[in-house]
């Protein structure tokens, strides 16, 4: 029978939303607290800010378990857990900027009844350092990392039915606790040491960011070679060791997430004085991944001044309106750089793509976008790019190149329509 322990979150962004409402579903009051004063205001006006399937119907649903305020105390007051959701961006120096941490950190008051339990991801390393700083403020506040694992675009069920729980944490009622609340969700437990359950976060994240730079790179010998990358992934996944996921090539990996977390893990790396080579690699493989679409699109068009091209999907991954480190923020630049113009269409990202690339003219729909353009880049394998009507597509362009940037279309639908498709690794 689940708990109904009250909980705390503090930063009601992606993970802090998705986890306080998971918590809720799971029969918990939940306190959500966040410094944007606008957003706790949304909230309370029953507005979901973040576009993600299943989140604003769960929030709906359990709007009376759900408790937005922007003073921390109202989660003081109720929960002895304080589960932390707020941002980890990188830094000019790729390090994680931990300064919303450290806010948190500080802004808690000397208790020997509350915990802090870490869903930010973090270097390893913080949590000793936090306890570090409670001990310097003789603050006797209980610390536990309990790092997410959930992906945008299925956030809420990845919430609910985790692959596995990591709890990291010094063994005493605090760990207890937080063992106790997921264990309603039946997920295989790592329960451990704090640094450790730090170091599965990163790493988690790092290997999952090398499969995709790797069969990126494999994609690309491909090309050169006439080898097409989905009969090679799906050959390599079937290998039990191996495994099908993450192998999935393209116009390189984006989001808020591995881009960040591999470059803080080089640089924890750095720190600590240990050069990790293979995280270099992985880092500049996705660089340049990103840029070599335009190289596809010169080989068809010639030169890019002057031309007009539609970008289909403009968010770093489907089922999100999520723009952080999206590929087509790098493409459009790149394709402005020389010279072409650029029409976007995006079935939820437009408004924060707007404020992202002021200078792309933006469609309402995708028959719109490909109106005399000389070329479409598939950038976001949403769906219904899939469902189009390639002979309507072909008679409004102006030119016939399809550059498929996630091998998400059918290259006979789009070739049967006259028009010259390319994908990424799918022979010469
Ligand atoms: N977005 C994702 O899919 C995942 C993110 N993570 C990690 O979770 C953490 C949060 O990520 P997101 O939810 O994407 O970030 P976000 O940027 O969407 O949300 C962070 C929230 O924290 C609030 N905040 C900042 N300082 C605060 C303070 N002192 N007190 C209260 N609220 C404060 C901000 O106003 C914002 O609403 C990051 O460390 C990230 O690496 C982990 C797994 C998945
Ligand atoms: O720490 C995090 O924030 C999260 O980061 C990723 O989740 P997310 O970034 O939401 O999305 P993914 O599905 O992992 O996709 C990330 C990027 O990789 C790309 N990708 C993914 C898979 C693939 O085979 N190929 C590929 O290019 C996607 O297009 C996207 O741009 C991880 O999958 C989550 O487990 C983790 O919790």
């Amino acid at each position: 029978m689940a708990s109904r322990e009250p909980i705390g979150v503090i930063g009601t962004g992606y993970v802090g939303l998705v986890s306080a409402a998971g918590f809720a579903e799971l029969g918990h009051e939940v306190w959500c607290i966040d410094v944007d004063a606008e957003k706790v205001a949304r909230l309370r006006a029953g507005e979901v800010p973040i576009w993600e399937p299943g989140l604003g119907e769960l929030v709906e649903r359990h709007r009376g378990r759900l408790h937005f305020s922007t003073d921390i105390a109202d989660a003081l007051g109720h929960a002895r857990l304080l589960f932390v959701a707020v941002g980890t961006p990188p830094t000019y120096s790729g390090d994680a900027d931990l300064s919303a941490v450290h806010a948190v950190v500080g802004a808690m008051p000397p208790s020997d009844r509350h915990a802090l339990v870490m869903k930010s991801t973090v270097p390893v390393g913080t949590g000793a350092s936090i306890k570090r700083e409670f001990a310097r403020q003789g603050k006797r506040f209980r610390y536990v990392s309990c790092p997410e694992f959930l992906k945008e675009g299925s956030a809420v069920a990845d919430f609910l039915g985790p692959d596995r729980v990591v709890v990291g944490d010094d063994g005493d009622w605090a760990g207890d606790a937080v063992v106790g609340l997921y264990a309603p969700l039946g997920a295989p437990l790592v329960r451990t040491d704090i640094a450790s359950a730090e170091m599965v976060k990163l790493a988690a994240n790092a290997f999952l960011a090398t499969k995709i730079s790797f069969i990126n790179e494999i994609a690309n010998v491909c090309e050169e070679t006439g080898a097409d990358v989905l009969e090679v992934a799906r050959g390599m996944g079937l290998d039990e060791r191996i495994g099908p996921k993450f192998l999935r090539a393209g116009i390189g990996f984006g989001g808020s997430c591995f881009p960040k977390d591999v470059s803080a893990l080089k640089q924890l790396a750095g720190n600590s004085g240990y050069h990790f080579q293979l995280l270099n690699s992985v880092i500049e493989v996705n660089e340049l991944q990103k840029r070599r679409v335009i190289g596809k699109l010169q080989k068809h068009l010639g030169g890019l001044v002057g031309k007009r091209i539609a970008l289909f999907g403009l968010a770093f991954k489907p089922n999100t309106d999520d723009m952080r480190e999206a590929s087509s923020l790098v493409l459009s630049a790149r394709l402005q750089a020389d010279g072409a113009s650029v029409v976007a269409f995006d079935p939820v990202a437009e408004d924060e793509a707007r404020r992202l690339l002021p200078n792309v003219d933006f469609a309402d729909t995708e028959l719109g976008a490909v109106d005399g353009a000389d070329a479409v880049v598939l950038v976001t394998e949403w769906p219904q790019f899939r469902e189009l009507d390639w002979v309507e597509v072909a008679a409004r362009m102006a030119g016939t190149t399809v550059i498929d940037g996630r091998n998400a279309l059918d290259p006979e639908a789009v070739r049967a329509a006259g028009l010259a498709y390319e994908g990424i690794g799918r022979g010469s």
